[in-house]
């Protein structure tokens, strides 16, 4: 099993690339379900949970191939679905395979998803994603660890959802996406209240505008979605395809590192305007930052002051940020406390960073840190996708050798980040 092996202590200078989104990139793929026309997605990162997704998308007899040339580029195929049923083999690798069962479902009337389960970091039910689509009057049965969804038949004798009106109980991410692209093909209109903000759902939306849907609200709490008959390959501004936004989350992760480690980094192609509060606290920490329309640079030039913040929904700080700018925190000066509102077990990576020499106590929902002069290297653990980005940059400031073992997990939603950090001055390599 592959591990990273990092020689803690250097400043970063230079410039890093951003990779398109993970968590717009795995429900743009599950999108391309809704039409029979081939959809290009570029800026398409290279990570293993959407190499998972298009092995899902390839199981239910679609083509998702990237291409060898450009390869930011994927072409997926659906117009012959062999089958509309994605087993548990494929969804317990990767929970956003939920996010087919919309598009299955309002394309094609019927579809059985496996029930993700929980993870790590938390229980992570789906039960928001099945009431909505009930509301829009599918039949549903979930047995044997399966969801069983049918649409309802409508007066032409075709499987069709309705449009409803769907308040869901908390704002949910995947949630929104898969009612959203259900919506899309439903008869009649959808309004989907509570909906989440994060900007991965506009950038979703406006996927789906380029595939015929209409959609309004998007990026506001209330989305209102006009049904219609059939998408067709998405189109931009006269180009066939969309672009996938930058990624936010991997943009918030090369700031942290450089908070901490100390540096002058420019991201290219990240969105400031997506990280308002995450480029707030940094600032709080001491770092200088500024930014254009697609780059983002950090100048940090002494310790970090410790800096207290709680996750919430967007445009609120991110939980998929949490664990990184505790890294931070821990070799602050000064204690701050971090409160976990989104997922009940978001923590795992405290004691790995504790190994390292942080000072962190956790009472529930909350941890309070203590910021050290120094880490030293040591032999980690990674348990989760952002707690080995955690640890990652906590090694890259600490004193000595750290090896952070488990490192599928920071594979699954990092393009290359060790390439990246190496490309920036820090000493880190892959070993088995
Ligand atoms: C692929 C993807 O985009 N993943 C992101 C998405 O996950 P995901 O969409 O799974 O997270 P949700 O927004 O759905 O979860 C928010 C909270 O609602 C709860 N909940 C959610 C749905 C439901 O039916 N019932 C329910 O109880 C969850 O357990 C959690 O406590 O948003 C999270 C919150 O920003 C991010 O951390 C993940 O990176
Ligand atoms: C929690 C995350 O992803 P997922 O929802 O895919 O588990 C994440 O990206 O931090």
């Amino acid at each position: 099993m592959d591990k990273l092996l990092i020689r803690g202590g250097r400043r970063l200078q230079g410039e890093v690339l951003i990779s398109g989104a993970k968590n717009a990139a795995l429900p743009e793929l599950c999108a391309a379900l809704l039409s029979p026309e081939p959809v290009l997605l570029t800026n398409v990162p290279k990570l293993q949970d959407v190499a998972t997704t298009l092995k899902v998308l390839r199981q239910l007899g679609a083509t998702a191939e990237r291409s060898d040339t450009a390869t930011d580029q994927v072409r997926i195929d659906a117009s012959q679905i062999s089958t509309t049923v994605a087993p548990y083999e494929l969804v317990k690798t990767m929970r956003a395979s939920i996010l087919v069962l919309g598009p299955l479902l309002a394309r094609f009337g019927t579809a059985t998803v496996s029930l993700p389960g929980g993870c790590a970091i938390g229980s992570r039910p789906v039960d928001q994603h099945i009431k909505g689509l009930q509301a829009m009057g599918a039949e549903i049965l979930v047995e044997h660890g399966d969801i069983k969804a049918q649409a309802p038949l409508n007066a032409n004798g075709q499987r069709r959802l309705r449009g409803a009106r769907i308040t869901t109980d908390m704002v949910t991410v995947t949630g929104t996406e898969n009612l959203l692209m259900a919506a899309v093909l439903a008869e009649g209109e959808t309004v989907l209240e509570n909906a989440a903000q994060e900007p991965e759902i506009p950038d979703l939306a406006e996927m789906l505008i380029a595939m015929g849907a209409k959609i309004e609200g998007h990026g506001t709490a209330r989305i209102v979605i006009q049904g219609v008959e059939k998408l067709h390959a998405p189109v931009t501004g006269g180009v066939p395809g969309h672009r996938i936004i930058p990624d936010r989350i991997e943009a918030g992760t090369f700031l942290c590192a450089v908070a901490a480690t100390g540096g002058d980094v420019t991201l290219k192609s990240a969105r400031a305007d997506h990280l308002g509060a995450v480029i707030d606290k940094l600032r709080e920490a001491g770092a200088t930052i500024t930014s254009g329309q697609d780059w983002i640079r950090v100048q940090a030039d002494a310790r970090p002051k410790a800096v207290s913040f709680r996750t919430s929904e967007y445009p609120a700080f991110p939980t998929d940020m949490q664990a990184q700018f505790m890294a931070v925190n821990c070799v602050a000066e000064g204690a701050a406390n971090i409160s976990e509102t989104i997922f009940e077990n978001r923590f795992m990576h405290v004691n790995e960073l504790m190994r390292l020499g942080a000072k962190i106590t956790v009472d529930g929902h909350t941890a309070m840190v203590t910021g050290v002069a120094q880490l030293s290297g040591a032999a980690v653990m990674a348990t989760d996708l952002r707690a080995s980005a955690s640890l990652v940059i906590a090694g890259l400031v600490a004193d000595g050798d750290t090896t952070v073992d488990r490192i599928y997990h920071l594979d699954r939603g990092y393009d290359r980040m060790e390439a990246k950090l190496r490309g920036i001055g820090a000493d880190i390599e892959r070993v088995s």
